[in-house]
């Protein structure tokens, strides 16, 4: 008589699945330009908030382009953005390459023969544009992307990370503009600004168009599909 064999044991449950890493929709900038100190700041908060925004910058595929060099907090964003695995443009002025001046620049160094074509040239590679603190070069930069985005010249967003209230007097001061109606309420509403880069992406993300130049002196505003990021939108013409 035969006799049975046991049956072999069943096979292992299969290893839980690991959880989903929630992944970012797709965002709508291929390239962000940053304009921040050549210097470090004091506070760590403002160092940190240079990784914060490189590394907000990776999780969302979007690519760098900034001033070029490694001072500061340029060279924080740049390393951060460039460790993520993202493209990073340098644009920098022929006379500033010295790396005693700017340090190594890590990606893509474009160089061009001034400061304007610098300008220029960033504001031609970004679809949006994101203002860390900074000193002069940084004010700068920011107002005049607000004043091109105020003219009409582009409709790109402009964001403010506005760390640790470093830019509280900088928009009180604007505010104090629009009292005194050298800045119309609209035109006040094209900075984005927010505390973090992960708010201020967000915000970015959504928020519509800051001004149309047809609409300049007759300006009627919605707000925004996102009603929280304060910019508005102008749905066609008037
Ligand atoms: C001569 C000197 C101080 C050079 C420092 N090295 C720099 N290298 C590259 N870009 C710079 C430099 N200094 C200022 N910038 C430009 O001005 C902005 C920063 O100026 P700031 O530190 O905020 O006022 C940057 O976005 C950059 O476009």
């Amino acid at each position: 008589m035969e006799t049975q064999q046991p049956l072999p044991p069943p096979p292992p449950p299969p290893p839980p699945s690991l959880p989903r890493l929630a992944k970012k929709p797709p965002s709508r900038f291929r390239r962000v330009c940053v304009f921040c100190g050549s210097s470090p700041g004091k506070k760590p908060s403002y160092q940190l908030a240079a990784i914060q925004l490189g590394k907000e910058l990776v999780e969302r595929s979007i690519d760098l382009v900034y001033g070029g060099g490694s001072v500061g907090l340029m060279g924080l964003v740049s390393q951060a953005v460039y460790d993520g695995g993202r493209h990073v443009l340098g644009v920098i002025p022929k006379t500033l390459m010295f790396r005693e001046i700017t340090g190594e620049t890590i990606g893509e160094v474009r160089p061009v023969s001034g400061m304007h074509q610098r300008k220029a040239e960033m504001a031609r590679q970004a679809d949006a544009f994101i203002a860390l603190p900074g000193g002069y070069g940084t004010l700068e930069e920011l107002l005049e992307v607000i004043t091109w985005a105020q003219l009409g010249i582009h409709e790109k967003p402009v964001g403010l990370l506005n760390v640790d209230g470093y830019y509280n007097s900088l928009l009180c001061f604007i505010d104090k503009a629009v009292d005194e109606g050298f800045i119309t309420p609209t035109a006040r509403h094209i900075i984005v600004s927010a505390t973090s880069a992960h708010e201020l992406m967000s915000k970015l993300e959504v928020c519509g168009r800051p001004l149309l130049l047809e609409s300049y002196n007759k300006v009627v505003t919605f707000p925004c599909e996102s009603g929280t990021c304060g910019c508005t939108l102008l749905r066609g013409k008037l």
